[in-house]
């Protein structure tokens, strides 16, 4: 369903180029609930920007639902729903209603399919106390919950989400973690999520995809994922281990310096 090959994507920035992302490679199946992890800065984002078709690839290849996501934007829409925690696709002074429905004018979903659909996210999320609320005025999370109805208005195979429990207390972040359970179970939904919040992780996701210095350092499970800090008692821990080493860890080998009365062999 997701599919990165060999993906890299560098930016210039007052002539130094950083790599954000360098040769990375994974796939993620159809019904899967996969969670991205990674330091700040490791490359979380520009991933998810590139799978969605914001960015593209510097190298390499990146395939979504059978598109390429940078050249078949507009069908990739169709495909997939994406939500940014930190930003919002909902029109500020619309009242959510509003937003709704301009979401399903712009994928032209069946008014009584909406009907349908808006009900079911209102019974599910909750929405009904502030549809008629301008999106300005709603809270964090119930902005949240507005934004996920959004991207699941056209009922997409696949759902990105970037940091999507970023600043919610801790009953949304559990109604929220619920209603993605429930959505990747039971309409078997492929979910790819980035989160700082390894509840996000425990709770949610079977595999983990750890990110470091923009390269894929760990796919595997959340045990597995353990089993690489032996001795922690904690997630928590356990990544605040792996994000240590990564930092006291060179990203590139350092050159072999020659040896002060000249080049030796292999010592
Ligand atoms: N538009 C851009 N222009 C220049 N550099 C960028 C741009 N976007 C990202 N970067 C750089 O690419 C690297 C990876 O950034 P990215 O936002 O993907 O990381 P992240 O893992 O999502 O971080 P965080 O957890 O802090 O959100 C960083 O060094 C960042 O400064």
């Amino acid at each position: 369903m997701i599919e990165a090959d060999r993906v890299g994507r560098t930016f210039t920035v007052r002539r130094r180029v950083v790599h954000a992302v360098r040769d990375l490679s994974f796939r993620v199946g159809a019904g899967e609930f996969v969670a991205c992890l990674g330091p700040n800065g490791a490359g979380k984002s520009t991933t998810i920007k590139m799978l969605t078709g914001i960015l593209t690839p510097t190298s390499g290849r990146v395939q979504v639902a059978g598109l390429d996501p940078s050249r078949r934007r507009t069908a990739l829409a169709r495909r997939i729903g994406v939500v940014f925690g930190q930003r919002t696709t909902l029109w500020w002074d619309l009242p959510l209603r509003d937003s709704l429905e301009l979401v399903r004018l712009l994928y032209k979903v069946d008014r009584k399919v909406f009907r349908e659909r808006l009900d079911e996210m209102c019974d599910l999320l909750d929405l009904g106390g502030f549809l008629a609320t301008p999106v300005r005025q709603l809270s964090l999370g119930q902005r949240m919950r507005g934004d996920i109805t959004a991207a699941l208005l056209h009922d997409p195979a696949v759902l990105v989400l970037d940091e999507p429990t970023i600043g919610l207390d801790v009953v949304s972040k559990a109604e929220v973690r619920d209603f993605l359970r429930r959505l990747n179970a039971e309409r078997g939904t492929t979910v790819l999520l980035t989160t700082h919040d390894l509840g996000d992780v425990e709770r949610l996701c079977r595999r983990v995809l750890l990110i470091d210095h923009g390269r894929l350092a760990f796919d595997g499970t959340v045990d597995g994922l353990r089993a690489t800090a032996p001795g922690r008692a904690s997630i928590e821990d356990v990544v605040a281990e792996l994000y240590l080493r990564s930092r006291t860890t060179p990203r590139t080998p350092p050159a072999p310096r020659p040896a002060p009365d000249g080049p030796s062999a292999t010592a």
